[in-house]
């Protein structure tokens, strides 16, 4: 396997509170690598450190073997590294299609030529990506129209115009239904594996976690305090006393597999 990402050394601290101390880190091309740990251990500080949102006080983050640590967040993502937000971000009035079309005409560097041109441009590259998505039966519906679900999925084809080598995924089943929520990382994971995407995410459901992570990696007080497969963060004594406790990742396990 290759190494997409190398994050070494990361520090970040707001006005004395140590946000992020010394975080390092890799990840594969292809790999999906869940991030969690309680409130405040540092999860979105990480996020917008990796995306060029806030500046390290210190560390180093290389993408392919290139530095990116510093640079503002339009470069990184024209470097490869796609996101996808807790709240999802599309044009309401928009069709479904349109918003994809936008999102490639914005990687093809058309931006400022949008307007009168979405009908025409990049149709048929946008239908791929509603057809790999499960999305091509929606496509002239205006995105205000569309459920939930239905939203995140766009969201991901959005991300995926971009042609990503790395996806930042912060909370990506936030607000959905339980089944949703399943099809949606089967989904991501499915495409990410396929098209060798490396997928980073936080997630609150334990469920989701256990069932679609390769690895995982618990961040606590801004210190990664363990990392490895689902099996065995779950079976990590200090990861139970200090933030799951073991009920809960009892019950996740066996929520996991009622769903397998
Ligand atoms: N802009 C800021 N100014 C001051 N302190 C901040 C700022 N952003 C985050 N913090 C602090 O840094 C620490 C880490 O916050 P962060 O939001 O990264 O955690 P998190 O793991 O994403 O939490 P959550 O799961 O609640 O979103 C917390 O103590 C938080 O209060």
């Amino acid at each position: 396997m290759t190494t997409l990402l190398d994050v070494k050394g990361l520090v970040k601290s707001y006005a004395g509170v140590h946000a992020v101390r010394d975080v390092s880190f890799a990840l594969n091309a292809g790999e999906i690598l869940a991030l969690i740990g309680p409130n405040g251990a540092g999860k979105s500080t990480c996020f917008n450190m990796l995306n060029g949102q806030i500046k390290p006080d210190a560390g180093s983050i290389r993408l392919a073997g290139e530095e990116i640590v510093g640079q503002p967040p339009r470069t990184v993502w024209r470097r490869g590294v796609g996101r996808t937000f807790q709240i999802t971000a599309t044009f309401a009035s928009m069709t479904v299609r349109e918003n994809v079309q936008v999102a490639l005409l914005s990687f093809h560097h058309r931006l400022w030529s949008m307007i009168g041109y979405a009908g025409a441009r990049h149709r048929a590259e946008a239908d791929e990506l509603l057809a790999l998505v499960g999305m091509s039966e929606q496509a002239e519906r205006p995105c205000g129209e569309l459920a939930y679900g239905d939203l995140k999925r766009l969201e991901l084809a959005i991300a995926l115009a971009n042609q990503p080598r790395l996806l930042l995924m912060d909370e990506p089943t936030a607000g959905m239904a339980p089944k949703e929520r399943v099809e949606l990382m089967r989904l991501t994971a499915g495409i990410a594996r396929a098209k060798n995407i490396g997928v980073l995410f936080t997630e609150h459901d334990m469920d989701v976690v256990f069932e679609h992570a390769d690895e995982v990696m618990v961040l606590n007080r801004g210190q990664l305090i363990a990392r490895g497969t689902p099996q065995q963060v779950r079976q990590d004594r200090q990861v139970q006393a200090i933030y799951l406790g073991e009920g809960l990742l009892y019950d996740a396990k066996h929520r996991a597999e009622a769903l397998s």
